[in-house]
């Protein structure tokens, strides 16, 4: 079953519209979406979650239409988003008591839990917390009231390599159960790269692919090549190219011709940028 089926949803506000964009997230998977500042990620995860209006199209969520505008499926989604918002004077033992005022499934032994696991202060208030102990308690009240679905925007931003990796297994961890399923947004696409099961590109509204992350890779490649070389692969097959004096480097379509000459693996990072601006840099 699909944990989120997007399809062919738009949303037009004064200077931006995401257009027609479809995507699905199957259970057991991460998904992860990259897209410039501006792209439409926020403006997905918010209609999403039914902050926000569609225009058109249909968002399922386990298969129900508008799920998210019913406030007993909450329960079924936890949230974290660029900037966790707690009440800035509480500690994490009131935050937790106030969660399980909100949340009917809230579960305080698990809770307890991820508070020692992942070394959240107890002794301070929330507005005096490190960004990434604001992070790590955020996904700590999404995941305590057991959620099906994850979704994070830009979770992982502003936060050191190490807590980044910690929060990485953690993600990993939850979707080890496959009834559940992460969507998640960063402008960090190494973490992408490294957590997702699919990939989506977003850019200027529109969705430029979504595709399984090893498939991806296996379809695209990156080659250093002879002018002479070069002549021989077909023009829609090249993603991006640069003449770089000596000969050229380009992205390109894996086909019988540039796997003989001798392809390289590709970033996804690499890929988007690349995509988007049609050139190597
Ligand atoms: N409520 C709103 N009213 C008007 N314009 C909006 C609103 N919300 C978002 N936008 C516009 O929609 C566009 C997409 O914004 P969005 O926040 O979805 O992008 P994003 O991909 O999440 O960017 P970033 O990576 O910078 O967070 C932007 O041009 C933004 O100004």
């Amino acid at each position: 079953m699909n944990a989120i089926e997007v399809r062919n949803v738009c949303k037009a506000y004064q200077n931006f519209q995401l257009d027609h964009v479809s995507l699905t997230l199957p259970e057991g998977t991460i998904l992860g979406l990259v897209g410039e500042n501006g792209a439409g990620k926020t403006t997905l995860i918010r209609l999403i979650l039914d902050l926000a209006r569609k225009d058109v199209g249909e968002i399922q969520v386990y298969g129900k239409d508008d799920a998210m505008s019913v406030p007993s499926f909450r329960n079924e989604v936890g949230v974290v988003l660029d900037e966790v918002s707690l009440p800035p004077v509480m500690k994490a033992a009131e935050i937790g008591k106030m969660m399980g005022m909100i949340y009917s499934a809230w579960d305080q032994v698990v809770y307890d839990g991820l508070l020692s696991g992942l070394k959240i202060p107890q002794d301070k208030c929330f507005k005096d917390f490190s960004r990434g102990n604001k992070m790590k308690l955020g996904i700590a009240c999404a995941l305590s009231h057991h959620p099906k679905i994850l979704i994070l925007d830009e979770a992982t931003s502003g936060l050191d390599p190490v807590v980044r990796d910690e929060l990485l297994d953690i993600l990993l961890d939850f979707t080890r159960d496959e009834s559940h399923a992460i969507l998640m947004s960063s402008h960090i696409v190494s973490d992408l790269e490294k957590a997702c099961d699919y990939i989506a590109f977003l850019h200027e509204g529109k969705l430029l692919l979504s595709e399984e992350k090893d498939r991806l890779l296996e379809m695209y490649g990156k080659l250093v090549c002879s002018r002479e070389d070069f002549e021989k692969i077909s023009p829609e097959d090249i993603i991006g190219k640069r003449d770089t004096g000596y000969g050229m480097q380009c992205i390109v379509k894996r086909t019988d011709v540039t796997r003989g000459l001798n392809l390289q693996p590709v970033g996804i990072e690499e890929l988007f940028v690349v995509m988007v601006k049609g050139d190597l840099a």
